[in-house]
């Protein structure tokens, strides 16, 4: 028998027992959970198939196979299951069980089974021209969404329990009194399966094209929209984004060994804000499809949220409408909504004052809100919490640090790593820092008078365009999230944003004013000694710096005449002959030549 072979029988029986060894606490394990539904995936099923899912991976020499099972109820009814897994997609299968127990046990696991029979597009390895890849996911099974999960609207109101609650069909952002908005998850559902099979399920989909689990979002869907058809799903595959070991930014500059950056930046419009776009576009377009009275999409924007909204809308040719505070933004924001197509009002006021227009606009005609006053934006936001946690092997920093602007993401943070401990994926949360520019700083004031009588305050322009704002629409899912984790509130001026982003690009990075105000907040809790030098601290830069161009060159050429810029490099202009060049690098280098 070929080695390879034996060694795939080897695996098989080593499947077979570990099923077998897990049938036999199935008994235990269903009573306490309850009755199978008779249709959809049930819990067993689901939890079979999650530690199938991790068994198989260990055949990665093979393409595709043929696995089949058997399950056993408890009235001994024994049924064989037959099913394809093939490498690019895993499976998900779904059979009707109705009993209370059932045991399963993988019996063969046939190789060289043709691309077609695994359900791959044939063609020479190649997708047909007809062919989608949702339509490959669909011969899968892979479209249907599990039914046990659900998620509904309730008030943001954690301190009180309330009976109100809203499906997440309906168009409303309040409460009946006024409270924001939260999305609750059944999780009871979601606790049936242990934190092992998350953890395998999620990891499962990491990088794989598969629909529309190669999104970074997505790949999480159950904790996310866990009702949404797959095909209603607008998506760009954001998320996955980098985290980056901040080695030589940490080391020298903060003599720290663990400090990382995530940035959400690096991604489909360049900022945090596609994570969170990617589901409200998709509900929108589920709306829409149930012929919801709904005409477009509209936000007040800083620059990022716009940019988002107009191209998720752009891909789902749904109309976008942006509201702008004219000339407060960057150019490459401005220019990213007009190039998607949205219909751009650049208006003479400030961005607070484009959110009381929106919300007023919005009241008036069918024009679904998109700004994180919505809470659906916030279920995606919080993937990047649950992302960071898998990105070190499911286990959690001691330090988030979050700009703060709207305040919308460092709830979202929050929420995320609360899910992940109390659904068992990790055994604590991180404490939580939010940044702010001092120019736009009503919850560092507030933190700073012991979270007393929040008061907004008028925010005065500052680099960090984006966060730019003095009333904050989540101020109050802000405080709940940084009381909850022991947080704590820093603020950065204007030098020490700029300042602390020319350093950490120095060392390689490309960041924006936003992360310079994290950067900056950083440095001043180190120096306090407040994060120690071992603690392992991650950095959100929220936008990708290739946005922020204008701040970054005035800067380096010492434009800026309020601050020192103490970090410019200006380019120097050389006479084009080689004594002139020469002249330059013995300027700039120490050459002896
Ligand atoms: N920084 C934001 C401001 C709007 O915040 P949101 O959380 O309501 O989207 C932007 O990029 O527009």
């Amino acid at each position: 028998m070929h080695t390879l072979n034996k060694k795939r029988l080897i695996t098989v029986a080593l499947t077979c027992v570990t099923l077998i060894g897990r049938g036999r606490a199935f008994p235990f394990m269903f009573e306490k959970w309850g009755v199978i539904p008779t249709t959809g995936v049930s819990a067993l099923e689901a939890r079979s198939s999650g530690h199938l899912l991790a068994d198989m991976a260990s055949l990665t020499q093979e393409n595709a196979c043929r696995v089949s099972c058997f399950s056993e109820c408890f009235h001994g009814v024994r049924k064989e299951h037959s099913f394809s897994w093939s490498k690019r997609l895993g499976f998900n299968r779904k059979c009707n069980y109705e009993t209370l127990q059932v045991r399963a046990t993988v019996s063969k696991i046939e190789h060289n089974v043709s691309s077609q029979d695994a359900g791959l597009a044939t063609n020479g390895g190649k997708r047909k021209v007809t062919d989608s890849i949702k339509d490959e996911a669909r011969r899968h099974g892979l479209l249907e969404p599990p039914t046990t999960f659900s998620a509904k609207y309730v008030p943001f109101s954690p301190y009180e329990t309330t009976e109100e609650f809203y499906s997440l069909d309906e168009i409303i952002y309040r409460s009946k009194d006024g409270k924001l908005l939260d999305v609750q998850h059944d999780m009871k559902a979601l606790k049936e399966y242990d934190g092992k099979y998350w953890k395998a399920l999620f990891d499962s989909r990491v990088g794989k094209t598969t629909w529309p689990f190669g999104s970074g979002v997505w790949s999480k869907k159950e904790w996310v929209l866990p009702e949404i058809d797959n095909d209603d799903i607008v998506s760009a595959f954001e998320g996955n984004s980098n985290l980056f070991w901040a080695e030589r930014f940490g080391k020298e500059m903060l003599g720290m060994s663990d400090l990382w950056v995530k940035h959400c930046g690096i991604s489909h419009t360049g900022s945090f804000k596609d994570l969170g776009m990617t589901v409200l576009v998709s509900q929108v377009n589920k709306l829409m499809k149930m012929n919801k009275k709904l005409i477009g999409v509209g936000c007040a924007s800083t620059g990022d949220t716009s940019a988002a909204l107009s191209a998720y809308c752009a891909a789902a040719g749904i109309p976008a409408i942006v509201f702008l505070p004219a000339n407060k933004i960057s150019i490459a924001q401005l220019v990213q909504p007009i190039a998607n197509g949205a219909i751009v009002l650049s208006l003479d006021t400030d961005f607070d004052g484009c959110m009381r227009l929106i919300r007023e606009v919005t009241e008036q005609v069918p024009i679904y809100l998109a700004n994180s006053l919505n809470s659906l934006r916030l279920e995606g936001q919080k993937t990047a919490a649950i992302e960071i946690c898998q990105q070190f092997d499911w286990e959690v920093p001691d330090w988030v640090i979050v700009p703060g602007g709207n305040l919308g993401n460092i709830y979202a943070f929050y929420k995320g790593f609360v899910m992940c401990k109390e659904l068992g994926l990790t055994d604590r949360t991180p404490r939580l820092v939010c940044a702010q520019a001092a120019n736009a700083n009503p919850l560092y004031l507030h933190y700073k008078a012991g979270w007393n009588n929040f008061v907004p305050v008028k925010a005065s322009p500052t680099f960090a365009s984006a966060i730019q704002i003095g009333d904050p629409v989540s101020i109050d899912r802000a405080v709940y999230a940084l009381k909850n984790s022991d947080g704590i509130v820093e603020e950065a001026t204007e030098e020490e944003l700029m300042d602390a982003a020319a350093l950490a690009d120095m060392t390689g990075m490309f960041t924006c004013p936003h992360t310079g105000v994290a950067l900056s907040a950083l440095m001043k809790l180190r120096e306090k000694n407040v994060i120690g030098p071992t603690d392992r601290t991650v950095v959100v830069s929220t936008a990708h710096g290739l946005k922020f161009t204008q701040s970054k060159i005035a800067y380096h050429s010492k434009e800026i005449t309020e601050i020192q810029c103490k970090h410019a490099n200006p380019p120097l202009e050389v006479k084009a002959d080689l004594g002139s060049v020469m002249d330059a690098l013995r300027s700039k280098l120490s050459l002896t030549l």
